[in-house]
């Protein structure tokens, strides 16, 4: 099966500015992935990447098994919603599906028209007075009338109080269900993209820190608590140590590990959530690149 998004040594630059650095890539088909990283990290540079709005300064990017933007074809198997989920202020809401009709062969007008039913979006309303909520809805439905193979979309709840993300998120697993496609989501909230997402990239200082199935990666991290003295003595089976708290008496670390960590020693492990995984991971990163892990001996210190 086609990779969704396949990325060899990928790199970008601005000028001298580094924005991406040595990207690895190997997203299966049908994924909902989850884009996550600091500001600046490179997310949206990426995300356009994958887009063709830009081309990289090195290596490879292939997305639903081609180069993007390669032709009409593979243009329209993308639908793109950009940050702040950009629409023309002057048009109404139905100058919108029809602007997207003309453009798009594929365009399913039914969608669309039960889209903006569902979502009660007015069709004679003028797009530059829709609230933030609307617009990405309206950006959100464009996109899906393309009955695209993968949709993008940039951080496209950002700006949505609670109430307005959660039925945002919920339209768009409505689409991507409907439409049988992949999606990226870059996002800042950590807790939506543990609900949609069953696939996570985080980027840090321009490289990606980690990525896989969530279901992977909740299963090869743990969370290992000791007393102080005894974290030292984690045995074989724990590979990389990413974060460590301690206490006057207690010491936590999420802890990479290679097969389960045997019962019965001076520790007690527990699951990782997701949001807890990402900011270990975040947490050892030194701008530009990552910072070797702790080792074991050295957490002690
Ligand atoms: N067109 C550009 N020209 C110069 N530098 C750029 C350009 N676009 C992005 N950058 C720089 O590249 C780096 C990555 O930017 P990018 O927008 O991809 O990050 P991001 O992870 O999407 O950030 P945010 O979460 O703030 O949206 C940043 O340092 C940014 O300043």
């Amino acid at each position: 099966m086609t990779p969704v998004l396949e990325a060899v040594n990928l790199g970008k630059r601005y000028g001298r500015h580094h924005a991406l650095t040595d990207v690895d890539l190997n997203v299966p088909p049908s994924r909902v992935i989850g884009l996550v990283g600091p500001n600046g990290a490179g997310k949206s540079t990426l995300l356009q990447l994958a887009c063709g709005l830009i081309t990289p300064s090195s290596g490879t990017i292939r997305v639903l098994g081609d180069t993007p933007a390669a032709g009409p074809a593979h243009l329209a198997k993308v639908g793109f919603v950009a940050q702040d989920t950009p629409v023309y202020a002057d048009l109404s809401v139905a100058d919108h599906l029809r602007m997207g009709a003309r453009l798009n062969p594929g365009w399913d007008a039914d969608l669309a028209r039960r889209r903006l039913a569902r979502i009660d979006l007015d069709p004679r309303h003028r797009a530059g007075r829709l609230s933030g909520g609307q617009r990405a809805q309206l950006a959100l439905t464009i996109a899906a009338a393309k009955r695209p193979e993968l949709l993008i979309l940039d951080e496209p709840a950002a700006a949505l109080d609670p109430l307005a993300r959660h039925a945002f998120l919920d339209n768009l697993m409505e689409s991507v269900t409907e439409l049988g496609a992949a999606a990226i989501l870059s996002s800042h909230a950590l807790p939506d993209v543990e609900r949609v997402c069953d696939h996570l990239i985080v980027l840090a200082g321009s490289r990606v820190q980690l990525a896989g199935d969530v279901a992977d990666l909740l299963a090869d991290h743990v969370r290992v608590t000791a007393r102080r003295t005894d974290l030292a003595a984690l045995p074989a089976g724990a590979e990389t140590i990413l974060r460590t708290d301690r206490t006057e008496h207690e010491s936590t670390a999420v802890v990479r590990v290679d097969r389960a960590l045997p019962a019965g020693g001076p520790w007690s492990v527990a699951e990782v959530g997701l949001e807890e995984l990402v900011l270990a991971y975040l947490g050892r990163v030194e701008q530009p690149g990552p910072r070797p892990s702790p080792t074991v001996a050295e957490v002690h210190r």
